[in-house]
């Protein structure tokens, strides 16, 4: 009754006009922060969501969450090629002096130090604009899936220490789908050029991982670098290695077109291959022949490895069967099998094998341009002699890693084509 009439008091005695007033002003404030928590909400899901193989993932858990966060920009294929680091190539015809360890363009991934991507961005930008492709939003998802690295950085537990043109790229690449591997994307070159710089330099190049995942690199000139076995095993001695390998004559030929492509004035490959052609005396010390010569690489480095810490690939089932080879590196690295067929497809106008896009994204996932370039026509008694050179050291390494390679086979099938 009280409360009735303490009511009908305060209607009375409080204009009409003034309550309405008030009404419309809690109703309308209201509304507004409603709005307000709505966006918020929306830009935080857009913000959340990632693509982790081609499946959006939400915040199901915190560790895919984590997880993908790391990956978010790997996972997305954001491919950018650009320049590697490397010192330019140097082409000499005396043969002590002949160093062709430069590199031109590859793929390198972006998922780098926050502090280093607006660099790389550029960088991207730059490249992009240079070889004629449009700037696109992958530059811009770039920039948009920076994230903050989690975890730590470590040192190397496995390194892709060659072969220079051997696939050590397309292999690294295929590797860093997997999600417990975590690789840099350019060639450190530590152990050969950058050593005095200190581990904890090396140390800083590498990507922050997460307890379980793998930290790795490569740079293929470390199989033929006498003081790099010791430099490696000083640091990690239960380090695991992998060496691509392929047909030492094709890749002395890869070798030589790739500097061909920076110095088109050198003497032919007939020339270098050759201290006498007449006599049949093949140029050894000349680097794209002498890093073919794998057994004796090896031998350096099984004076501080057992083989059971070497793992190599061939660089010819690389290419024809990835999947098959990829399997046997997972196993190799104690990882699961992850990467297989399904992240593959045979890409007809690149004529190799590329890895499969996202569904979301529009990247390129083929390795670029200084990944199976033409070759250049080498006279085939050339090749034939090579293939001779090479037989013994070749059957060598056969002993040695307990790996027939087949390179021989190969040659008869280059002699049937040739006759052809
Ligand atoms: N999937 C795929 N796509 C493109 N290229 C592929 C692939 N798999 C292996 N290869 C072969 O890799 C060769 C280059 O080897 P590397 O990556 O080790 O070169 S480098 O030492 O890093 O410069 C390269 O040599 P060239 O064909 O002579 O250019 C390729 O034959």
């Amino acid at each position: 009754m009280a409360f009735w009439s303490s009511t009908t008091i305060f209607t009375s005695k409080v204009p009409r006009k003034i309550l309405f007033m008030f009404t419309l002003s809690l109703s309308v404030t209201y509304l507004f922060y409603s709005l307000v928590s709505c966006y918020t909400s929306l830009q935080f899901s857009a913000q959340e969501n990632y693509v982790y193989q081609g499946r959006p993932v939400t915040e199901e858990t915190t560790f895919m969450t984590l997880r993908g966060k790391l990956y978010s920009t790997s996972l997305q294929g954001e491919f950018i090629e650009r320049t590697g680091t490397e010192q330019p190539t140097v082409f000499s015809t005396n043969p002590e002096n002949v160093k062709i360890e430069g590199r031109t363009a590859e793929w390198v991934r972006t998922d780098t130090a926050p502090t280093n991507t607006i660099a790389m961005v550029h960088t991207a930008v730059m490249d992009q604009q240079h070889q004629g492709f449009s700037t696109t939003d992958s530059v811009f998802r770039t920039t948009m899936n920076s994230t903050p690295e989690y975890g730590e950085k470590k040192l190397p537990q496995a390194i892709i220490i060659g072969v220079k043109k051997g696939g050590t790229r397309a292999l690294l690449e295929a590797l860093r789908v997997h999600p417990d591997v975590r690789a840099v994307g350019n060639e450190p070159h530590f152990f050969d050029r950058n050593y005095e710089k200190g581990l904890d330099w090396y140390r800083d190049l590498m990507p922050s991982t997460l307890d379980g995942q793998l930290t790795m690199e490569k740079t293929p000139s470390y199989f033929v670098t006498s003081h790099a076995p010791k430099r490696i095993y000083s640091m990690a001695k239960d380090i695991k290695l992998i060496i691509v390998v392929r047909n030492p004559v094709t890749r002395a030929i890869s070798d030589y077109t790739q500097t061909l492509s920076k110095k088109p004035e050198i003497p032919t490959f007939e020339v270098l291959a050759f201290k006498n052609r007449t006599l049949g005396l093949v140029d050894a010390s000349w680097s794209a022949l002498r890093i073919g010569i794998y057994a004796l690489h090896l031998e350096s480095w099984m004076q501080y490895f057992p083989l059971s810490q070497m793992h190599f690939v061939s660089g010819e089932s690389l290419i024809l069967d990835p999947a098959g080879e990829m399997a046997k590196v997972q196993d190799f690295l104690g990882l699961k099998r992850i990467v297989t067929d399904k992240h593959f497809y045979f890409n007809k106008t690149k004529g190799f094998p590329c890895l499969k896009k996202p569904e979301d994204s529009s990247a390129p996932r083929c390795l670029g341009k200084s990944k199976g370039r033409i070759h250049p026509r080498i006279d085939p008694d050339v090749i034939h002699r090579l293939h001779k050179f090479y037989k013994p050291f070749n059957m060598m390494f056969y002993q040695m890693t307990g790996q027939n390679f087949q390179w021989e086979s190969e040659e008869i099938n280059d002699s049937q084509s040739s006759q052809d």
